[in-house]
């Protein structure tokens, strides 16, 4: 099947209408008020699943809000574009691909068929020789070229052969091996490359290049830093061969690039880049934490993905997360969304976010090549809990604009401290109540403020969040919390009806690159032919490498 599913225009649908007219009676109420008149209203809004527990009760919602958010989920057949994907539909019709990252974490005995082939036992082959190499690895068996064992591990890749591993290493650094170092170099510039080997033996240095295409200019530059580096400093074309493998999906450009294919993990052109952290791009990851908290993180993800499709939509954490931020993008006009981990280890959760979220839904063409007349994704960003309070709160909670905020907490530390967990918690749930209740001038001036001074110190509250809860920032949790977000991104794919599995946005740009490129390192004067700030632009650069 190729076809997505056919939606009329998201706002003619009659339940969109209705929602208008509910978001004219409701845009006024305040937490205070719906708090105060409804004592059942934080049980009524919390719900569980795969080890997460959302508060959404502090939303800007009633329960007629949701009632017409969960119809509007019916209206937009959510159920069967789900359904779709799981079951390996070609959804992803822009591409003419199926969209199948939930076939990377299901279990060795289940069946998802790819044009008539069962994906799971090649997904398990790969996990099962990752695990054996990764063990390999980690006991100090895996020896580099002049006899020392590997004990540094740089992944090279970008987009979603970066973020899912550096975020996920950073996650779960108290699971991962002590005695071995791990870097992540993504960017071009040549100083990223510089920054994450200076202080590194080659000698025991291992480079696993990930790449989804094998063609991304980025990677394929720092890829060729790394073996120049290499072979600079061990003296041999020959050492290439013990200190490079290869994750991807072209195994042509893996062998033409100068690595053995054998030394090459596969994933699938099914899976897309941002959502393929549990595929071979992982393997750095699994590289520091062993195969088994790697499988632990995988059965998280697939805790998720078992809620998500059996658990009845007024109870569906991806599914409620999704409508809440549709909620707030079109009627409330809200630009952006803040996530805010409450855990030092999720500090590149946001960023990871921001691609899965961002490249997802920042579409403004529906999949029936419509431009659509409401507002898609929103802009995406965090920083973790508590140094973003000490930052740009102050914007949260007496700025211009309503920005939803989704908090996340866990009950255990991490850390062997456990002292400060309790000040780190006290911090998130204090936020999050500040936020939706505020302080009035009444209560200001009772507190001993002077009328002069009250307006400053007022805050109006309202100000909605999500509070996301777990027991532990353990590898199954991780996986969850992921899978959570790449639902609730799915979700609001399907209710707009935008393709949430392309990124045709991030070409032009690439495009022009590589013409620049080659104008900027010309020997003589290209013509130059782009606008008058381009061309000058060009000139300047030009100007300035020539005289160096
Ligand atoms: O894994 P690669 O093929 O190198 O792609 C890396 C990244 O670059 C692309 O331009 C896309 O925007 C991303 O979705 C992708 O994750």
């Amino acid at each position: 099947m190729t076809e997505a599913i056919a939606v009329a225009p998201l706002t003619t649908a009659p339940t969109w209408r209705a929602l208008s007219d509910h978001y004219a009676a409701v845009k006024d109420a305040t937490l205070r008020d719906l708090f105060a008149t409804d004592p059942e209203r934080a049980p009524r809004f919390t719900v569980e699943g795969a080890g997460l527990v959302l508060d959404y009760s502090k939303n800007r919602i009633t329960a007629e809000t949701m009632a017409l958010l969960f119809q509007l989920a019916e209206e937009r057949q959510l159920a069967a574009c789900r359904d779709a994907m799981f079951r390996g539909d070609r959804i992803n019709t822009t591409e003419n691909r199926a969209v199948l990252h939930s076939a990377l974490r299901a279990p060795a005995d289940a069946v998802i068929e790819v044009d008539g082939r069962n994906v799971v036992p090649d997904v398990h082959d790969v996990l099962d020789r990752m695990a054996s190499f990764a063990d390999r690895v980690r006991a100090g068996n895996l020896i580099g070229h002049t006899g020392q064992p590997i004990r540094n591990v740089v992944n090279i890749g970008i987009g979603g052969s970066h973020l899912g591993p550096e975020m996920a290493y950073l996650a779960l650094r108290p699971y991962s091996a002590r005695d071995m170092r791990f870097r992540f170099v993504a960017n071009v510039d040549g100083a990223a490359f510089t920054e994450a080997t200076h202080d590194l033996d080659p000698a025991e240095t291992l480079f696993v290049v990930s790449s989804k295409t094998f063609t991304t200019q980025e990677t394929m530059s720092n890829a060729h830093l790394a073996r120049q580096w290499l072979i600079e400093r061990l003296g041999d074309e020959r050492a290439v061969a013990k200190h490079f493998v290869a994750v991807s999906t072209n195994a042509q450009k893996v062998a033409e690039f100068g690595i053995d294919t054998a030394n090459m993990f596969a994933f699938w052109d099914w899976v897309g880049g941002r959502y393929s952290l549990p595929s071979a791009i992982g393997l750095s990851t699994m590289l520091a934490v062993g195969p088994e908290n790697f499988r632990a993180m995988l059965a998280g993800f697939a805790d998720m993905d078992v809620h998500f499709r059996t658990a009845p939509l007024q109870q569906n954490l991806p599914v409620i997360l999704g409508l809440l931020s549709v909620w707030y993008a079109d009627f409330f006009s809200v630009a952006t969304q803040a996530v805010l981990p409450y855990a030092q280890n999720l500090a590149r959760f946001p960023a990871y976010l921001q691609q899965l979220q961002m490249e997802s839904c920042g579409k403004s063409v529906d999949l029936e090549r419509r431009r659509v007349d409401f507002a898609t994704s929103a802009v995406l960003w965090g920083e973790p809990g508590t140094d973003g309070q000490h930052s740009f709160y102050q914007l949260l909670h007496q700025g211009t604009h309503l920005v939803p905020a989704d908090f996340i907490g866990f009950l255990q530390p991490l850390s062997p401290l456990a002292a400060p967990h309790d000040l780190l918690m006290a911090n998130l749930f204090a936020q999050a109540e500040g936020l939706a209740f505020g302080r009035t001038l009444a209560e200001v001036e009772a507190s001993g403020v002077s009328a002069a001074d009250a307006p400053f110190r007022v805050m109006e509250g309202n100000r909605p969040s999500n509070m996301l809860l777990a027991d532990r920032l353990d590898p199954r949790t991780l996986g969850a919390l992921i899978a959570l977000y790449e639902h609730r991104v799915f979700v609001q794919g399907a209710i707009w009806g935008i393709g949430p599995f392309d990124q045709w946005g991030v070409e032009l740009g690439k495009v022009l690159a590589g013409k620049i490129a080659s104008e900027l390192t010309a020997t003589s004067a290209p013509d130059l032919q782009h606008d008058a700030s381009t061309n000058a632009l060009i000139q300047r650069y030009r100007n300035a490498r020539h005289q160096s």
